[in-house]
């Protein structure tokens, strides 16, 4: 199987060296900074779960088909990012985005049709160093994806093929029998989480030392929860004993890749992830003050990188 990767930041570089290091047909689609940085000193990841360092294949454009695009841009260069990859998306091929949120999947569906498009989500903490080196900060990594609902792959290439080669290389992959419900979940989590900690720029264990920073995680859980309830997407008993888990835990240092990005004065995803949650919670009538507070802070936060 071709798979092409756009991106080879946090999650692009992690699951592409895992890719490459077990032999799959993997090449990255760069601009050209990353491109020539690549090409030089190969492809570097630090892990608890194995290192990798070793030379891959580069590109800065692509003219054939791929089988399968893994695409790892943020949300913010979604437009540029479908631009550079349609000359490789044929036929056959299928596209499998790693973003966090939902809003992409209807823009990719309608640039490439549904059933070009897996939905996909990653649990995993990972970033890029100034040297371009991808680190992993946790042991996680695990990676869901499935075919969306009622989309039906457009050739031999589905979404059981895609299982078949990510099984041979060494990280957790899941093909997903609801997608649809393993992203709503994740959208909730990661819209609780990126929402607060960069509105308190705390990570969890310093949010929850304090005096109202307990309940006020559990208030901003159980509003994006009911969100996802009104969108017929309820989370499931295990997602919310693993949110409260995560977001309760005293000494924690869990924090979204967003606080991240804020805190290294980059842009964020905030329309896409806690913007769009928000305007959920207002179509369908539901209170939401943790929401507006946090993207508040964060369109304040964006502005004055704008200025
Ligand atoms: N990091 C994390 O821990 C997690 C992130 N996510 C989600 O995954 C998505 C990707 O995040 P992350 O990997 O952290 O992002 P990064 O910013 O680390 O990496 C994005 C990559 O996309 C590349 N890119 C953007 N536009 C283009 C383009 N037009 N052509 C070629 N390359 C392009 C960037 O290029 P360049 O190298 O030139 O900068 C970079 O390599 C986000 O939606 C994020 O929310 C989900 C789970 C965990
Ligand atoms: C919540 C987490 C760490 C899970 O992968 C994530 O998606 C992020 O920080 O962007």
């Amino acid at each position: 199987m071709r798979i092409l990767i756009l991106g080879v930041g946090g999650t692009g570089g992690y699951y592409g060296a895992r890719l490459a290091a077990a032999g799959c047909d993997v090449t990255f689609l760069l601009r050209p900074g990353s491109a020539q940085r690549i090409a030089r000193d190969g492809l570097k990841l630090t892990s608890v779960r194995g290192d990798v360092h070793m030379p891959v294949q580069v590109v800065t454009q692509v003219e054939q088909p791929a089988d399968l695009v893994i695409l790892s841009c943020k949300s913010y260069d979604l437009e540029a990012a479908i631009a550079a990859i349609t000359p490789a998306v044929g036929a056959h091929t299928l596209v499998l985005p790693l973003l966090n949120g939902l809003r992409h999947l209807e823009r990719l569906n309608q640039a490439f049709g549904r059933g070009r498009v897996l939905g996909g989500m990653c649990n995993i903490s990972v970033g890029r160093s100034a040297d371009g080196a991808i680190e992993h900060y946790n042991r996680y990594d695990e990676l869901r994806f499935g075919a969306q609902p009622e989309a039906k792959a457009p050739g031999p290439i589905d979404a059981s093929a895609v299982a078949e080669v990510f099984k041979s290389a060494h990280f957790l992959s899941v093909l997903s029998s609801d997608i649809e419900q393993d992203m709503w979940e994740k959208f909730v989590f990661i819209t609780t989480l990126a929402g607060m900690t960069c509105a308190l720029r705390s990570d969890i264990g310093g949010i929850v030392a304090t005096a109202p920073g307990d309940q006020l995680m559990r208030d901003a859980l159980a509003e994006c929860q009911a969100v996802a309830a009104a969108n017929g997407h309820a989370v499931r008993p295990l997602a919310h004993k693993l949110a409260m888990r995560a977001f309760t835990e005293k000494g924690s240092t869990f924090a979204a890749s967003m606080l991240r990005d804020l805190q290294a004065g980059h842009c964020t995803e905030a329309e896409h992830i806690v913007g769009d949650m928000a305007q959920c919670a207002a179509a369908a009538g539901l209170p939401h003050p943790c929401l507006r507070m946090a993207l508040c802070h964060l369109q304040v936060y964006e502005h004055a990188l704008a200025a």
